[in-house]
């Protein structure tokens, strides 16, 4: 309250209204919270009632051509036949396959897109998309609302999300989580490196080394999907660890 002339800054509703004036306060880092938590709310909100999913991860580079997009593809279509969701980066290549896969089976092709420098925007076969400015707020998502990874052949985007996932079953962040690297030819390299190099030199235990599957065989894949959903059904929400 002001009395007798005592300084007038307006009221707050005033403020608000006022169109007038700088707009710098939108690039501050107390709206950027505000815009992080935006992001949350939108994505929760989305995908509470999605049901069991699985996320698929592969290259942006696929061409459409080669074994991977078709592999992808068939993960995409076998995962959606066995009840699961379908939850890719919503970008192109593997992506792209794999949501085509899902949403030519009927299933439910969710596209987590990510605002990039260059406008690629959400594959065609996205169904159900959520564009996120931030990628620590998208890969949150992905943890969240899948329960298990399919990693396809890629590059650096793929070995962010394949080793955040890895990084959470360790640590037991997250429990009965399958994480299933599909082409063994591609990832023998890393394979060999995290055994010969990382587990030689005391960096990793060897029970990290079972942390993933290795395989060429899609239908393995889907299937540990599948026993990794049955596990968790059979043990009750409250008696997991929190
Ligand atoms: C490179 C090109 C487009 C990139 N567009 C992307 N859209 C959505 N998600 C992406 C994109 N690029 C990378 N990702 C994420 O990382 C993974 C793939 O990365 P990689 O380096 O290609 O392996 C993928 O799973 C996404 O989540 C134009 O070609």
């Amino acid at each position: 309250m002001t009395r007798r002339g005592q300084v007038d800054q307006g009221t707050t509703d005033q403020r608000l209204l006022d169109s007038a004036g700088s707009a710098d306060w939108v690039h501050t880092d107390p709206w950027r919270v505000l815009r992080i938590q935006a992001e949350f709310v939108e994505g929760f909100g989305a995908l509470a009632e999605l049901g069991p999913a699985i996320a698929v991860f592969g290259s942006a580079r696929t061409p459409v051509d080669h074994p991977d997009y078709e592999l992808a593809e068939q993960v995409g279509r076998r995962l959606v036949e066995e009840g699961f969701a379908v939850i890719t980066g919503g970008g192109p290549g593997a992506m792209e396959a794999a949501n085509k896969g899902a949403s030519e089976a009927g299933g439910a092709s969710v596209g987590l897109g990510i605002e990039l420098p260059f406008e690629a925007g959400l594959n065609q076969w996205v169904d159900m998309g959520i564009n996120f400015r931030y990628f620590f707020a998208r890969k949150t998502m992905f943890v969240k609302y899948s329960q298990g990874f399919v990693v396809l052949p890629g590059g650096l985007g793929t070995f962010d999300e394949l080793f955040e996932a890895l990084t959470l079953v360790q640590t037991q962040k997250v429990t009965s989580f399958p994480v299933v690297l599909v082409g063994t030819a591609y990832w023998q390299g890393l394979v060999t490196w995290l055994r010969d190099t990382v587990f030689a030199e005391g960096k990793i235990s060897a029970a990290d080394l079972d942390m993933f599957t290795v395989t060429d065989d899609l239908e393995e894949a889907v299937q540990l999907m599948v026993r990794a959903r049955a596990g968790a059904i059979e043990t009750p929400e409250a008696e997991r660890p929190e």
